[in-house]
C-alpha cells in the first residue's frame, strides 16, 4: 500500500485536519517535534496579524498508542484559533446575515479569487479566499513533520534555507553554513528562520511593507544521505524530479523551481555540467560535484537532492492593484485584506515538509514494510546489496 493523505479545513473556519494513510506502525512519534516545526512555519520576519493571533499546536485524534503508530490512518488537527472572531461568517449550517459579512467582490491579482469564483459559481469570493490561503500550508507541515521522523529513523534528514528576498542574496555559502549547523546543534538552534534574516533584509521587509509592498525570494531544500534508487525512470509519472518539483509547485505563491544547476545548466558546455563518476573501494561509486542535483534520470543518485524554489511576492497589497468589481463589473481596486509582507522564510518550511512527504513515500514505493522494523531491514539489505556491487 502507497502512502498518502487527504486534507480539509478553511483560513477561518474551524480547524485544519489530515489523514494520513499507510504510514509505518512503531514509529515513535515526538509531538515537541512537530509543534516545534509548526513554529518554524509561524515564524520569519515579514508575517502579518494572523501570526499574532495564531499558536499552531498539533492535536493527534487517532492512529497513535503511547507515543508510537499503530500503522492505523493517522488523523491529526490543528485548531484555527482566528475562529473564535469568525464563527458567525464562517458558520458550516446557517446564515447570520451580519452587516460585517460582506461579500468579497474585488478580486486580487496574483490571487485565484477571480478564477476560483468563475469556476466554481462562487458569488461570494471569501468562498475561495478560505481553502486557497497558505494556511493549509499549516497541516502540511505537520504530516511533513511526522515523516521526517521515520526518515531520521533511516539517516535521511531535510533542511531548508532563504537564499534570497526580493533582490537581497542571503549569502553564498548558506548552505554549507546550514548542513553544517543542522548536523552539528540542537534541533530548535537550526530551526528558527529567524536566523536567516539579517538586520539588511529586515530592513528591506520594512522598506516594501512601508510603502504597501510585498517581497517574495528564493528557498532551497536538501535532501541529505538519500538512498539512491528513489524514483524510476521507467515511466513518466514514478520519476522522481517531476514528483518533487511538482509538489514544490503546489505551494501557494511557488513559481519556478530547478533542481541542482538547474537553468544555469542551459547556458554551459555538457563538460561543466555532467559530475564526472569515480569509485573507490571504500566510497563504491563517487562525485566530485552535485550539478545534478542528486538525481538522473528521475533517480535518486545517492548524493544531496538540492530543490531551489522561487516565490513570487505575496499578491494581497495595501496600495492594491487596479480590479474590477465581481459583480457590478465597474473598475475597482484590489480588496485589502490583513497580509503578510513577505512569507518566504515560513515557505521554506513548508517546502521541507512537502519533499519530507514526497520522499517517504517513494521510499514506501520502493522498500514497502508495515513496520519501522521491516522498512529498516529492507532498506539495510538494499545498501548491503549495494555495498556488494
Ligand atoms: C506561508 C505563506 C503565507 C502567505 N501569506 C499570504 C498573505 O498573507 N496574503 C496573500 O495575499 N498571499 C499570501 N500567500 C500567497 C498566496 O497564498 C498565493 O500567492 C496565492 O495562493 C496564489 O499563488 P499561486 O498563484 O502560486 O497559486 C502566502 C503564501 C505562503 C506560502
Ligand atoms: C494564516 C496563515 O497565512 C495566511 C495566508 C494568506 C493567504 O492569502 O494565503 C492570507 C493571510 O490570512 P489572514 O487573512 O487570515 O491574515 C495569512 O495570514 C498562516 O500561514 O497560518
Amino acid at each position: 500500500m502507497s502512502l498518502r493523505y487527504l486534507s480539509g479545513g478553511e483560513s477561518h473556519g474551524l480547524a485544519l485536519t489530515a489523514i494520513i494513510e499507510g504510514f509505518w506502525a512503531n514509529v515513535e512519534i515526538n509531538l515537541e517535534k512537530i509543534n516545534l516545526d509548526l513554529k518554524r512555519r509561524q515564524s520569519g520576519y515579514g508575517r502579518g496579524g494572523r501570526m499574532r493571533i495564531e499558536n499552531d499546536e498539533l492535536k493527534i485524534i487517532s492512529g497513535l498508542r503511547q507515543g508510537l503508530t499503530l500503522g492505523s490512518p493517522i488523523t491529526i488537527q490543528i485548531n484555527n484559533k482566528d475562529f473564535q472572531n469568525w464563527e458567525k461568517i464562517m458558520d458550516p449550517i446557517f446564515d447570520h446575515n451580519l452587516k460585517e459579512n460582506r461579500i468579497i467582490s474585488r478580486p486580487r491579482p496574483g490571487h485565484v479569487d477571480l478564477v476560483g469564483g468563475l469556476k466554481y459559481q462562487h458569488k461570494d469570493l471569501r468562498n475561495v479566499l478560505e481553502r486557497s490561503s497558505a494556511r493549509g500550508t499549516a497541516i502540511r507541515v505537520a504530516v511533513g513533520s511526522i515523516c521526517k521522523q521515520v526518515l531520521e529513523e533511516i539517516g535521511i534528514k531535510i533542511i531548508s534555507y532563504v537564499t534570497q528576498i526580493g533582490k537581497k542574496s542571503i549569502t553564498d555559502n548558506i548552505k554549507e553554513d546550514f548542513e553544517d549547523i543542522f548536523n552539528n546543534a540542537e534541533q530548535s538552534e537550526v530551526r528558527c528562520p529567524d536566523l536567516q534574516t539579517s538586520n539588511e533584509i529586515k530592513g528591506e521587509i520594512d522598506k516594501a511593507g512601508s510603502k504597501g509592498e510585498t517581497l517574495g525570494g528564493v528557498f532551497e531544500v536538501v535532501v541529505l544521505n538519500s538512498p539512491p534508487g528513489l524514483g524510476s525512470y521507467v515511466h513518466f509519472d514514478r520519476k522522481l524530479d517531476a514528483i518533487l518539483s511538482g509538489a514544490l509547485m503546489s505551494l501557494q505563491g511557488i513559481k519556478g523551481v530547478e533542481i541542482g544547476l538547474g537553468f544555469e545548466a542551459a547556458n554551459s558546455y555538457g563538460s561543466q555540467v555532467h559530475d564526472e563518476i569515480f569509485y573507490s573501494e571504500t566510497s563504491g561509486f563517487y562525485r566530485e560535484r552535485n550539478n545534478a542535483g542528486g538525481i538522473e534520470g528521475g533517480v535518486s543518485n545517492g548524493e544531496p537532492i538540492v530543490l531551489r524554489c522561487a516565490m513570487k511576492p505575496i499578491p494581497t497589497l495595501s496600495h492594491p492593484l487596479r480590479s474590477v468589481d465581481f459583480i457590478s463589473k465597474e473598475p475597482f481596486d484590489a480588496q485589502i485584506e490583513r497580509s503578510d509582507v513577505c512569507a518566504v522564510p515560513a515557505a521554506s518550511v513548508v517546502g521541507e515538509s512537502i519533499i519530507a512527504f514526497e520522499i517517504a513515500k517513494v521510499l514506501k514505493e520502493k522498500f514497502g514494510g508495515d513496520s519501522l522494523d521491516e522498512l529498516k531491514e529492507n532498506v539495510n539489505s538494499y545498501l548491503n546489496y549495494l555495498e556488494e556491487v
